[in-house]
């Protein structure tokens, strides 16, 4: 097992560079299969835990797939198989994406039921009712959901109850090789789904209208492998700004987009964070007061909320009462309790959460609970008294690559370490000095 411990006060300055976003390259990835011909490279690639996985699925379905450099290959030119078991879906929900583009080449599919996880129950409703109007039967039994139609699926129009970043992308990708028109309406705008569609048109594919509420799309008979390069991660991007922001640092964020990451400078600009736009990304500038702010989480272009957690770790150095809401995920203030641990005065009020700050952090032994939770206790950590140890790395190992190292080389005091889990090496975190070895120099 292993942890991060940080130990809090130190201002982080320099630059750090952004890798490829995850949310972009795992649907560009299972997009991959769809190709009858030639092999596709994809760059910019990050070396995520996500990553792997969706790789391993594609072996799984018979796909060639290699990662190098950060770049991957994907071959699927040979016959596919078309089930995709629970061990992959546990691991990840995106694995489900695997579904549009088995529908569209094969005509068959049949993946484990995601299931629930830590942000929420998560149903893809939305997805069936997508693949359903394209003409595909659906059945749901043993855990597992299985899709299938006979000859090609037709296009169709959808209205999507909800604008799903995932539902958008799975019925993008089943849409490509239809009969006919897609128009998908109310559908996601977030900056990934314009990256899949740059892709998908790369391969052959006729997208258009990503990026806005309605997506169009006219179905070709083959698609081919295509070279694409991958989007910065703003939600990255974001984290590192936050942690600059929160520690009265002067930080270049490298290849953050401003145009991807408007909802977060408006809000760190009126808490008083300086942001500026430079030729090679973000610099940002913490000040030495922070202004409290509502934060209310919403589809793209409201404020994301996967930088909900991160955002309520500034809000907790923010002088005066704060309240963030959460409207995407039913369930995603789990970090609540953990930032509690850390002496965080926060009150629940349904999908509110109250923060009367600023809060004297204590550092404490928590538990990331998921990916950006993780994060932002690593955060929290940067500013707190004395030491603070996250442990269930595995949940940021998903979303960020080498985090500790990155906060290292900005000047946090941080290292990663492989621990036991004897009494005493519990108890360790309560030491000024900590007899463990760093995982990595
Ligand atoms: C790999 C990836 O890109 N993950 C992102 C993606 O997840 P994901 O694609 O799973 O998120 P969705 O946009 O689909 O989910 C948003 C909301 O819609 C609900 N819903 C979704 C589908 C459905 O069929 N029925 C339904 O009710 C969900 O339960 C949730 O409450 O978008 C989320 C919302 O920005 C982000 O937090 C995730 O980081
Ligand atoms: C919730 C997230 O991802 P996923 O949808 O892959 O769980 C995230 O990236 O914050």
């Amino acid at each position: 097992m292993e942890n991060i411990i940080v130990r809090g006060g130190k201002r982080l300055s320099g630059r750090v560079k952004i890798e490829g976003a995850k949310n972009a390259v795992l649907p560009v990835i299972a997009a991959s299969m769809l190709a009858h011909k030639g092999t596709s490279r994809i760059y910019n690639v990050p070396a995520l835990a996500d990553v792997y996985t969706i790789n391993e699925v594609l072996r799984h379905l018979n796909a060639e797939v290699t990662y190098d450099n950060n770049t991957i290959t994907v071959n699927a030119v040979k016959e596919l198989s078309t089930e995709a078991p629970f061990e992959y879906v546990r691991k990840m929900r995106a694995s489900f994406l695997v579904m549009g583009p088995l529908l569209a080449r094969v005509g068959h599919a049949r993946i484990a039921l995601p299931g629930g996880c830590a942000i929420g129950s998560r149903p893809i409703d939305q997805h069936l009712k997508g693949f359903e109007a394209m003409g595909a039967q659906v059945t749901i039994g043993n855990g597992f959901i299985e899709a299938s139609v006979n000859g090609r699926l037709k296009g169709a129009g959808i209205y999507l109850d909800f604008p799903s970043v995932g539902a958008t992308e799975n019925i993008m990708m089943a849409a490509v090789l239809a009969d006919g028109e897609t128009v998908i309406e109310n559908c996601a705008r977030e900056p990934e789904i314009e990256d899949l569609a740059d892709y998908l048109n790369a391969m052959g594919a006729k997208v258009s209208g990503a990026g806005t509420s309605t997506i169009r799309i006219t179905g070709v008979k083959q698609l081919k492998g295509a070279h694409h390069e991958i989007l910065p991660d703003r939600i990255e991007a974001g984290t590192f700004m936050i942690a600059a922001a929160i520690t009265g640092g002067n930080v270049l964020v490298e290849d953050a987009r401003a145009k991807h990451l408007r909802p977060l400078v408006a809000k760190l600009e009126e808490m008083g964070v300086v942001i500026q736009e430079e030729l090679d990304g973000l610099r940002v500038i913490g000040p030495d007061i922070l202004k409290p702010v509502d934060v209310k989480t919403m589809p793209h272009p409201g404020f994301p909320t996967d930088m909900q957690s991160q955002m309520m770790a500034l809000l907790l150095k923010a002088k005066g009462t704060a309240v963030i809401t959460e409207t995407v995920f039913e369930n995603r203030f789990m970090h609540v309790e953990e930032f509690r641990r850390m002496n965080a005065d926060i009150k629940i009020e349904g999908r509110s959460a109250i923060i009367n700050g600023p809060c004297g952090l204590q550092g404490a032994e928590v538990s990331s609970t998921d990916l950006r939770a993780g994060a932002a206790l690593v955060i929290a950590g940067l500013v707190s008294e004395g030491v603070t140890r996250v442990n269930e790395l595995k949940h940021i190992d998903r979303g960020y690559v080498n985090f500790h190292g990155k906060l290292q080389a900005l000047g946090a005091d941080i290292e990663r370490v492989e621990v036991g889990e004897t009494a005493s090496e519990k108890a360790a975190v309560n030491l000024p000095k900590l007899n463990m070895k760093p995982k990595y120099a």
